[in-house]
């Protein structure tokens, strides 16, 4: 992060409520000095309406120049820290410090005077890998520190080495066993190599520590550190029912933001199953699970998405997509204005789960696309059974259909075309028999993405009917009314118009003829259309849903 986002994310972490924001290693780089004391006197002098103002510590190594540029930086708060640290592990002695314990021990307390001594009142320490350190020997550190001014003490487990009980009997030896440890707070800092971070967190907690080192969505070093989001929703959860009453002061309603925030500055992207900050922590995909939900949130969710700010784009956080039920569908269909059931929400039930097969989650334009292509049909004449296309720059395209008749006889045709369309289209016409002229054909894409639904609208004449463009809507209705009737005509979607019937030799005579389709597919799409419109043709028929309730058949409403 830049200086100026990590100021804006310790603007964060105290509008969050932490305690204690540790903002950097100022002896890593200028920038990094900087950064802390740009927080160091912003955030570190500013005092919230509850009288809370965070401590801005810096991290350095034993050492006099590391704790220099530390107390540099932090120096400028109201609370300023210094945190030092020193490993105590055998491996750490041996291979990276080459130090013996002896030495170790005299560094960690100098440094720790030393510290003191710059006038810094809050001295953090911690026995680098802790975990794997030898239990006397650490002890032995400790007590030292303390003796030297320390006033918080950080057990790590630097290399997330430990099991939960494992490190909550370690914090329990280090209490029962160091000298002075009443005087000082213990702290966690455990990290994520083994994914134990949080629970390694929490059994430290339980057993007595009273500060926890968290990062948001739990980013650092190799697999991360404890994650603040998850520690604090433990806590708030189950803390007093089996933590022994512990809470924290955090405002968990800036979970989200604050998640958001460090995503973004850091490039590092929270994995969508992440507890609490994952995208998909708040949604549900299972049918079994949706439909829980929609009987009662409380069925599947142990927080309120409210409770860390989390909105949702829908109240019950449902997505739709191949693992849902009729539940969930006819629950979504319903707030978008589609009040089906029985046969009705059955088909399109499997229409949308084809559909989702292909498609992940499908959107509400995807579902309006569905239900306009499977409810408002008219009566099927041919129902499409199969499709086999071959296009391309080598030969001519070909189209092979499979059309069903309404006594469930298969008829199977074949044709060359212009292109895949035109071939199907010419392959259905050998099937159907019936002469049409093709006066339209567009196609839309209704969702974004390369695996969008697209949705055709074809308009046929049939040749030898006698059939009237309509004036006002551009299309034809082959059905016959006495004239003075008004007819009330829907055009595709929900749209009606009137129109009076005059006389013209005693009979008016109109074709509806415009079909739509839609598919993932663009050539079954163009085909669904083609048939559709065919359909209409030949024997419109309105099949009655709540949406279209209003503009049913023809027969009904022209009187
Ligand atoms: C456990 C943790 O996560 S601590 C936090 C980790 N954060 C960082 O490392 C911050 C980023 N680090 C840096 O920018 C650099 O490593 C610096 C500027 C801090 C140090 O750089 P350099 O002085 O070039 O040393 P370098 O990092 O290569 O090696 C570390 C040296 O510090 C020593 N050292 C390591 N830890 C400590 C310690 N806690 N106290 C004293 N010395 C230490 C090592 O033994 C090594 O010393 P050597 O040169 O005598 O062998
Ligand atoms: C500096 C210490 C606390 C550390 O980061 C670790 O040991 O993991």
């Amino acid at each position: 992060m830049t200086s100026k986002e990590k100021l804006d994310v310790a603007r964060q972490l105290a509008k969050l409520g932490v305690d204690i924001i540790e903002a950097g290693f100022p002896a890593s780089s200028k920038d990094d000095l900087e950064a802390v004391r740009m927080i160091a006197k912003e955030v570190g002098n500013t005092i919230d309406d509850d009288g809370h103002v965070p401590v801005i510590c810096g991290l350095a190594r034993c050492n006099r120049s590391d704790i220099d540029a530390a107390w540099e930086a932090v120096k400028y708060a109201k609370k300023p820290r210094i945190h030092t640290f020193i490993a105590t592990s055998e491996i750490h002695l041996k291979y990276k410090l080459r130090k013996s314990r002896e030495e170790v021990i005299a560094i960690a307390r100098e440094m720790v005077s030393y510290a003191r001594s710059l006038g810094c009142e809050d001295v953090e320490f911690s026995p680098e890998d802790a975990g794997r350190s030898d239990r006397e020997f650490l002890y032995q550190v400790l007590g030292e520190v303390i003796k030297a001014g320390a006033t918080t003490l950080n057990i790590p487990d630097t290399v997330g080495y430990t099991l939960p009980t494992e490190f909550g009997e370690l914090i329990n030896d280090i209490k029962s066993n160091t000298p002075g440890i009443e005087n000082v707070i213990i702290s966690t800092h455990c990290q994520n190599d083994l994914g134990l971070s949080t629970a390694n967190t929490l059994a430290g907690a339980y057993a007595g520590a009273r500060q926890v080192e968290v990062t948001i969505n739990g980013i650092g070093e190799r697999a991360g550190n404890a994650s603040l989001e998850e520690v604090v929703m433990a806590i708030q959860c189950r803390g007093k029912e089996l933590l022994g009453g512990l809470y924290t002061g955090i405002n968990t309603r800036h979970i989200v933001m604050s998640s958001k925030m460090v995503a973004e500055y850091t490039g590092l992207h929270v994995q969508p199953h992440k507890a609490i900050v994952g995208a998909n922590a708040f949604t549900h995909e299972s049918g079994i699970h949706q439909d829980g939900m929609l009987k009662f949130k409380g069925t599947y969710e142990i927080i309120c998405p409210d409770d860390i700010g989390l909105s949702r784009s829908n109240e019950s956080g449902i997505v739709l997509g191949k693992l849902s039920g009729r539940h969930a569908l006819r629950s979504r269909l319903l707030e978008l204005g589609y009040e089906l059931d029985g046969k009705e929400l059955d088909d399109v039930f499997w229409r949308f789960k084809a559909v989702a097969e292909k498609k992940k989650h499908l959107s509400d334009g995807d579902l309006e696309a569905l239900i306009s292509d499977e409810v408002f049909q008219p009566q099927v004449i041919w129902s499409l059974g199969d499709l086999q296309v071959t296009c391309g720059t080598l030969g001519l395209s070909t189209a092979t259909v499979k059309l069903i008749d309404t006594d469930g006889v298969e008829h199977v045709g074949c044709s060359v075309g212009t292109g895949p369309v035109d071939a199907a289209y010419k392959a259905i016409d050998l099937i159907v028999k019936v002469p049409v002229t093709l006066l339209e054909y567009s196609m839309n894409s209704v969702t974004e993405g390369i695996d969008a639904i697209a949705s055709t609208r074809v308009v046929i004449r049939g040749e030898n009917s006698h059939t009237t463009t309509h004036a006002l809507t551009g299309e034809t209705v082959h059905r016959t009314f006495r004239s003075g009737t008004l007819l009330l005509i829907s055009t595709c979607q929900s749209v009606f118009l009137l129109a009076l019937c005059l006389p013209a030799s005693n009979q008016f005579i109109f074709v509806f003829n415009s079909g739509t389709g839609a598919g993932m597919d663009i050539v079954v799409s163009s085909v669904r259309a083609y048939v559709n419109a065919l359909n209409k043709m030949m024997g419109f028929k309105t099949v009655s849903a709540s949406k279209v309730s209003s503009q049913s058949s023809l027969e009904d409403k022209s009187s």
